[in-house]
């Protein structure tokens, strides 16, 4: 079977193949991420999602694996603290999530995003929202979530870890408190952090004290508490 792949909004507005159809087309494209925005926005306040924690964590997590099975009981207890459960809607970690937190009965986000190749939306989210750009998705991540909990991940993950980080040291959002679960897998991200960026002066020994990393997931619930309003 061949797979369409298909050319996306964020394709349009970066590439600079389309540079020349973007000077033709530029206001429509700002309407189109402005009327994102809007839809983005009013759907997430009509959903009421209170105190929401936001899951980050590889879309290629098998679902017969450890992983997968981590990303349900996370999903499970993030719920049953009483936490509805944002994620990106897609498969592997994603899906864990979702599934764990509709086990649960609370709100299950998914913040579906355009992609090249048709993925579709995981089938435990039961408030969905599509977006053609990934930063107007991102807000809605920092906005509707009072925490991160990150599983193991990709370059995906990473983005929105260091975008938190980021948004947390300059003090653009207060308190949110940040777990890496899995100690295996980034244990040795935060030895980097330390070695390299600590020990050559780019952050502060403070700045590494915004990630939790932990494989006990009530720890890491109890810091997620933290950020609730
Ligand atoms: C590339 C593949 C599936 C992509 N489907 C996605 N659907 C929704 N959200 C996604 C998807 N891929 C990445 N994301 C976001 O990034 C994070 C995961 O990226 P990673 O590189 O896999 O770590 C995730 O938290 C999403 O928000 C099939 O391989």
């Amino acid at each position: 079977m061949t797979i369409k792949r298909r050319v996306t909004a964020d394709e349009h507005l970066l590439d600079v193949a389309h540079r020349e159809e973007w000077k033709q087309k530029a206001s429509w494209r700002v309407m189109k991420i402005q009327a994102e925005f809007v839809g983005g926005f009013e759907t997430l306040e009509a959903a009421e999602l209170g105190d929401a924690i936001g899951v980050y964590g590889s879309a290629r997590t098998p679902v017969d694996s450890e992983e997968y099975k981590l990303g349900i009981e996370l999903g499970h207890k993030l719920g049953e603290a009483g936490f509805n459960v944002i994620t990106g809607g897609g498969p592997g970690a994603m899906e864990a999530a979702n599934r764990g937190a509709a086990d649960a009965g609370v709100k299950s986000v998914g913040l579906g995003i355009e992609l090249p190749f048709e993925q579709g939306i995981n089938p435990y989210v039961d408030i969905q929202i599509d977006f053609h750009y990934f930063f107007v998705r991102k807000v809605m991540f920092l906005k509707y979530s009072c925490g991160f909990c990150a599983l193991p991940g990709g370059y995906g993950t990473m983005d929105e870890l260091f975008e938190s980080l980021t948004l947390v040291q300059t003090e653009k959002v207060g308190k949110f408190p940040i777990a890496l679960i899995g100690t295996d897998y980034w244990g040795g991200l935060v030895d980097w952090l330390r070695k390299a960026m600590v020990g050559e002066g780019k952050i502060s020994p403070a700045d590494v004290d915004l990630l939790m990393v932990t494989d006990d997931l009530d720890e890491a619930i109890e810091h997620m508490k933290r950020g609730r309003h």
